[in-house]
């Protein structure tokens, strides 16, 4: 196997890897050990990937053999059942659902969304000029919102949805914290996944939340099929599902289960990715600027931003990427598992060993991104400041933080859409700068103060100043809704 840090007998490198911010720590050994290195893990062997090359190489090009996970057991097998598509292994069922996912979440699909996502934009902002402490709370909202409009064809949530959305998102914390290494036995002693109910109440536990969500996941899909049944058709993944049911092959469960997933891997990945944003607005005050600069020139005053305008914004497009190779909101992605015995650049392999892609050692890789922690569009854009450019091996993106291969994002065009129309709307209406401390001096925020769920890693509340750009902002605004109900 490649050489790593040495660690000792028997643990291996368990004192190593440090909890907090790990992928800062795999990015320091790739200096020492190189693009590949191998870590032993109480004898789970591991192998972190650094480069954009071998990513490639091993989850593009040989994906029929990297395209599996590691065992979940109390996060994958037992709280949802082995068909929570983010983790489950390469399966048949998984097959089934990527299928259907891809299909409802494609670049063609997601255009669907796109007066939706506007809308939802021009509102959120709408919001905020009405009440710019909320910022955040809003921007959460308006993101948890979007993916339940496009995945149950429900109105915009408000207020009176709130005990809806917890219950959404008390499903995703449970399994966002049961992915968190340690926080159950079961998963570094599988031998007791076999202990009887009676004995493990955690194991208890875990099946009487996964039948309780299955039947919450299965309520929300009959209530789509409801609507279809009186003559509705609702623009929503779930109808669709519902219409190709037969041809996907999915059980109601799976069905039900498939919609769930998608607001669990969509809303907060893309909340946090709005945080990170407007956090590079705050602490790079002059690439703000230059975007605002360019929407006043394509867009102007008089109207609001629309996915028309997306080829004419090259540095709104740039941003988008940007913010995501600045601060990739799943740092380390989720691990892999290769199901042979592989030999690679004269290293072996062996089958079973789990593989990380360290996302954050390729986004910040000082010989691909000079001055990595510098937020800088322009590093996507060519000299003349208008044609989009991406290192090889990044699928044209020009990053890799929708990860890779077969299992790479399902939603990336989705979110995509989403960021480019909000960041544009927002940076159109609004200017976003510092807040003051009570003696009135400014709040610097940390971008490594960060919070880190299990799987989605954003940026620590932190305080900023919102306030409207021009006096005519809202009135256009408010307008230019009311034309799109
Ligand atoms: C900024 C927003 C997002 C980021 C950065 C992101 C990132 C990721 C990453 C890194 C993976 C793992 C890929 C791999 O293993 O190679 C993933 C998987 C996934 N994402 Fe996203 N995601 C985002 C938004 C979304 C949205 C909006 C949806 C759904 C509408 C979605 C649905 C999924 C699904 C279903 C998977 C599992 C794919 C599989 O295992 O086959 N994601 N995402």
């Amino acid at each position: 196997m490649p050489p790593g840090p040495p660690g000792i007998p028997i643990l291996g490198n368990i004192f190593d890897v440090p909890k907090n911010l790990p992928w800062l720590k795999f990015t320091l050994w790739k200096q020492k050990y190189g693009p590949m290195y191998s870590l032993n893990m109480a004898g789970q062997p591991i192998i972190v990937v650094n480069s954009h090359k071998i990513t490639a190489d091993l989850f593009d090009r040989r994906s029929n053999i990297y395209s599996d996970r590691p065992r979940f057991i109390m996060a994958s097998e037992i709280l949802t059942g082995g068909i929570f598509m983010i983790f489950s292994g390469y399966t048949e069922v998984w097959r089934k659902m990527r299928r259907a996912g891809h299909e409802g979440f494609s670049l063609r699909a997601s255009e669907q969304y796109q007066p939706m996502h506007i809308r939802e934009a021009g509102l959120t902002v709408l919001d905020i000029i009405q009440r710019p402490d909320a910022w955040d709370d809003r921007m959460r909202q308006a993101t948890a919102s979007s993916i339940l409009t496009a995945v149950y064809g429900w109105p915009r949530i408000g207020a009176k949805d709130k005990p809806i959305v917890e219950r959404i998102n008390a499903h995703v914390a449970r399994i966002g914290s049961a992915v968190v290494p340690g926080r159950y036995l079961v998963d570094i002693f599988p031998a007791m996944e076999h202990l009887p109910t009676w004995m493990a109440k955690w194991k208890r536990e875990g099946l009487e939340w996964h039948e309780r969500e299955t039947e919450m996941f299965e309520e929300f899909n009959e209530g789509v099929g409801d609507r279809m049944a009186k003559g509705e058709s609702p623009t929503c993944f779930v109808a669709s599902l519902i219409e190709t049911e037969e041809r996907h092959g999915l059980t109601k469960k799976e069905a039900a289960w498939l919609a769930g997933i998608m607001f669990a891997a969509g809303s907060e990945t893309t909340s946090a990715s709005m945080m990170n944003f407007v956090l590079a607005m705050l602490l790079f005050p002059d690439t703000m600027q230059k975007a605002q600069a360019e929407l006043d020139a394509v867009i102007g005053r008089d109207r609001i931003p629309t996915f028309e305008d997306h080829k004419d914004l090259p540095y709104i497009r740039a941003l988008v990427k940007e913010v995501l190779r600045w601060r990739p909101v799943g740092p380390l992605a989720i691990p892999r598992r290769v199901t042979e015995d592989d030999w690679y650049e004269g290293y072996l392999i062996p089958k079973g060993t789990m593989i990380i892609p360290n996302i954050w050692g390729m986004t910040h890789d000082p010989e691909i991104f000079p001055a990595p922690e510098t937020f800088c569009p322009e590093r996507f854009l060519d000299e003349t400041g208008t044609i989009d450019v991406a290192p090889p091996d990044t699928r044209g993106m020009g990053h890799v933080t929708f990860g890779f291969g077969k299992r790479i994002c399902v939603g990336l065009e989705f979110a995509n859409q989403a960021l480019f129309i909000n960041f544009a709307t927002v940076l159109w209406a609004m200017n976003i700068s510092k807040a003051a401390d009570v003696a009135g001096r400014d709040v610097t925020p940390d971008p490594n103060e960060v919070i880190d769920s299990g799987v989605v890693v954003g940026p620590a509340p932190f305080p900023c100043k919102m306030t409207v750009r021009f006096p005519e902002a809202k009135a256009v605004l408010e307008r230019e809704l009311a034309l799109t109900t």
